[in-house]
């Protein structure tokens, strides 16, 4: 035996093992691994052969009398890798057919099933069909990460539903490399998306130890060498991203970047999990002096705080002070106010006087150019907010991209007239819109040397935050010639999510992104059912990335399956509130808590209904709110709006009332301008339901009442 420290590693496999297990058995199974961690070869461990195991190197220990653990533990070398957790027989039926080998082509360690039953059984020759992965030659497939012994396995795959039926025989690497290819990615486009290499990565096939060290491995097994990270791991086992990030955000997390990067990535792929890593990255690796400060932004006021307690799940102390959590504008609020600006922030859309300032400013000086309130609001803050204008000439000039209405020279000076009457009643109010108040502290920033501590900025929600808040984000982290832009600016968002239509292109605010473009495609959130229903909404719509370019769902998928969305049209709303009780009631009878099922409806009034049908029935509901973190302590249903929603997950959500008039919102149909604005809205409304939808994890029901929402299916449905 070496005497060599031994080198212990734990598999995420465990903490789905120990979520599993009843209380007392998840303690003494705690304890274990603590023990195994401090000395693997303890003389209190003992490492029983496996009968019939296809493979020599796992080991069974000794938990209590039922409960087993199964290690790898090569004769050779210093190795030792918990895999797996459970009752005696199970965890012996578990272990029987795996494998562990290291895969010399990426590197990796890999632990996969070589049992051939879970794949479909060979068809007989007369009804052979072309296998899905016929274009590729065995040494491709070895590159893609298919181990030698599944080669046969994956040459029998013939459709998406087979590779879908092999996934839990595959390694999770496989399995990528193998789904993309059959979404219609070549086989170097698959290469370049994963970052792999087409040659052998050198690492020798009984080299555990150095393939432990591979970015692949690490997205399954963690190397134990820090007591309280696996303490906290095991305080919260079912949170795997605190541990376990995949290779892809670990690639965009722990690296230099020579100046802002962009990730995207739809709902539910982890991009929030990627931005508070790097935050975290940077306090450990990076910004270490005590005056050092990230600056993470977000969008809205509760996701602040749901980060804020996030973070302080996986830093230590010290860096969890170098990183200040803020949503922008009660950042910028802030700012204005220590530099003596005394007037106050508004929302337009959120206050009623603003509609009242428009409605005076328009029947005074726009009445006759035959041209609706909202299409003086939508140019509004489309073109003069969005470009910062602040006179008549600078409109005149100023860009419309998007915008449907044509308008010549003349119509603008005469719009413009409205647009000085709005800002005049503003300014009279002392109130000023967000856009102003993120234009006025760029302002304050650019006029003086900086004395702020922000060294980089990490901003999440990207696709929400319009030109202005990044012009002023660019302004709080200046790219000069003596400050080199390392490490800048992480920016992470979704186009797919945008609700508050404040289109941004990052290079036209002074952010440069080429070459620093990242992509995360697997849905750790919403079965591949949920997601497909979801990703259907928004045929059509077109999708940007933030930049000067456009996005696609090419390669996206969930990483589980489950039941389809439910949808229904109902008569009335009585029958509506039926159908939604029977969903609840299923619900609870298969063990979901209240908590974690969520009502979302379009707007506040409409959710007043529901909540007023529930109270009747004495269910007891909790409102998520504009600036609280979600408190998972509180009993009862959870009820949203579709804008308060995003961010948040649910294990079951319910779309209610998708009515004709409620989705799309009647009023902003009225509004438009014009049929190009009417597919805005409808675009709008259209990824509303897609952030509301993929909210839900496991479950979503769909009803409306009466007419139903044009955006939905209801009758295909069927
Ligand atoms: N590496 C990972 N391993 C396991 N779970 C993960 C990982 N990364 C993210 N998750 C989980 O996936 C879910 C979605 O993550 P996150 O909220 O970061 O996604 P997002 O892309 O920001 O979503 P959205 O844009 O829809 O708000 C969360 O439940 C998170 O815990």
């Amino acid at each position: 035996m070496s005497t060599l420290n031994p080198v212990v590693a734990i598999g995420d496999d465990i903490l789905d093992c120990l979520s599993r297990l009843p209380k007392g058995a998840y303690q003494k199974a705690a304890k274990f691994i603590m023990r195994f961690r401090s000395d693997p070869r303890s003389s209190g461990i003992n490492y029983e052969r496996i009968q019939n195991a296809k493979d020599d190197n796992l080991r069974s220990v000794r938990i209590d009398q039922n409960l087993r653990g199964i290690v790898l533990a090569p004769e050779k070398g210093n190795v030792y890798v918990l895999l797996w957790i459970d009752n005696h027989d199970d965890a012996y039926k578990w272990a029987v057919n795996r494998m562990a080998r290291v895969n010399v082509a990426s590197g990796s360690l890999q632990v996969f099933s070589v049992d051939e039953k879970s794949v479909k059984a060979e068809p007989k020759k007369e009804e052979a069909k072309p296998g899905l992965f016929d274009d590729l030659r065995d040494r491709e497939l070895v590159r893609l990460g298919v181990p030698e012994e599944l080669l046969s396995v994956v040459r029998k795959i013939n459709s998406e539903a087979d590779l879908e039926t092999a996934e839990d025989s595959l390694p999770p690497d496989a399995y990528e490399g193998l789904y993309l290819k059959a979404a219609g990615y070549s086989y170097e486009e698959v290469m370049a998306e994963l970052d792999r290499k087409d040659e052998d990565s050198g690492v020798a096939s009984d080299d555990f130890e150095t393939a432990l060290q591979t970015d692949e491995s690490k997205r399954k097994y963690w190397v134990a060498d820090d007591e309280e990270e696996l303490q906290r791991m095991l305080d919260a086992p079912l949170e795997k991203w605190r541990v376990f990030l995949h290779p892809s955000q670990r690639k965009l997390v722990e690296r230099d970047w020579n100046g802002p990067v962009r990730v995207l990535g739809g709902a539910g792929t982890g991009k929030t999990v990627a931005a508070m890593h790097r935050a975290r990255w940077l306090a450990e690796h990076r910004l270490t002096r005590p005056a050092d400060r990230i600056l993470f932004t977000t969008f809205t006021s509760n996701l602040a705080a749901d980060i804020q307690e996030n973070l302080r799940a996986i830093c230590e102390t010290d860096q969890l002070q170098r990183i200040e959590v803020v949503h922008l504008d009660a950042w910028v609020s802030a700012f204005l106010r220590s530099h003596g600006e005394s007037r106050s922030i508004v929302f337009p859309g959120s206050n009623e006087k603003l509609d009242g300032f428009w409605t005076e400013a328009v029947t005074n000086y726009g009445s006759e150019l035959g041209l609706e309130t909202k299409f003086f609001q939508d140019e509004w803050s489309a073109v003069v907010q969005a470009n910062g204008v602040s006179n008549r000439d600078q409109y005149l000039r100023a860009p419309r991209i998007g915008r449907g209405t044509r308008l010549d020279r003349k119509k603008k000076a005469d719009i413009w007239k409205v647009f000085e009457a709005y800002r005049a009643r503003l300014d009279e109010e002392g109130y000023l819109e967000p856009d102003d108040a993120y234009r006025l502290a760029r302002e304050i920033l650019e006029s003086r040397p900086s004395t702020l501590p922000y060294k980089s900025v990490v901003v999440d929600e990207a696709q929400d935050m319009g030109p202005e808040a990044f012009r002023l984000i660019r302004a709080l982290i200046p790219e000069a010639e003596d400050h080199p832009d390392t490490n800048s600016m992480f920016i992470v968002g979704d186009g797919h999510q945008r609700i508050y239509g404040r289109r941004v292109v990052l290079g036209r605010c002074g952010i440069n992104i080429r070459g620093r473009s990242r992509k995360l495609r697997v849905n750790y959130r919403t079965s591949e059912e949920i997601r497909k229903w979801a990703v259907s909404i928004l045929a059509g719509v077109p999708i940007d990335d933030l930049d000067d370019g456009a996005d696609d769902e090419r390669g996206y998928r969930s990483l589980f399956h489950g039941p389809a969305p439910e949808i229904a049209n109902t008569k009335n709303q009585a029958n509506e509130f039926e159908r939604l009780g029977a969903w609840v009631g299923e619900l609870e009878n298969e063990g979901f808590s209240p908590k974690d099922i969520c009502i979302i409806a379009r707007d506040k009034r409409t959710l007043r209904l529901f909540e007023n049908h529930l109270r009747s029935e004495e269910i007891a509901t909790v409102e998520i709110k504009r600036r609280q973190a979600e408190d998972r302590r509180r009993q009862g249903i959870r009820l949203a709006t579709m804008h308060r929603a995003k961010g948040l997950e649910f294990m079951a959500v319910a779309l209610v009332a998708m009515n004709d008039g409620v989705v799309p919102n009647v009023l902003a149909i009225r509004a438009a301008p014009d049929e190009a604005g009417r597919e805005e809205v409808i675009d709008a409304e259209r990824m509303l339901v897609y952030v509301a939808a993929t909210r839900a994890k496991k479950r979503l029901l769909v009803t409306s009442s009466g007419k139903p929402s044009e955006i939905i299916d209801f009758e295909g449905a069927k």
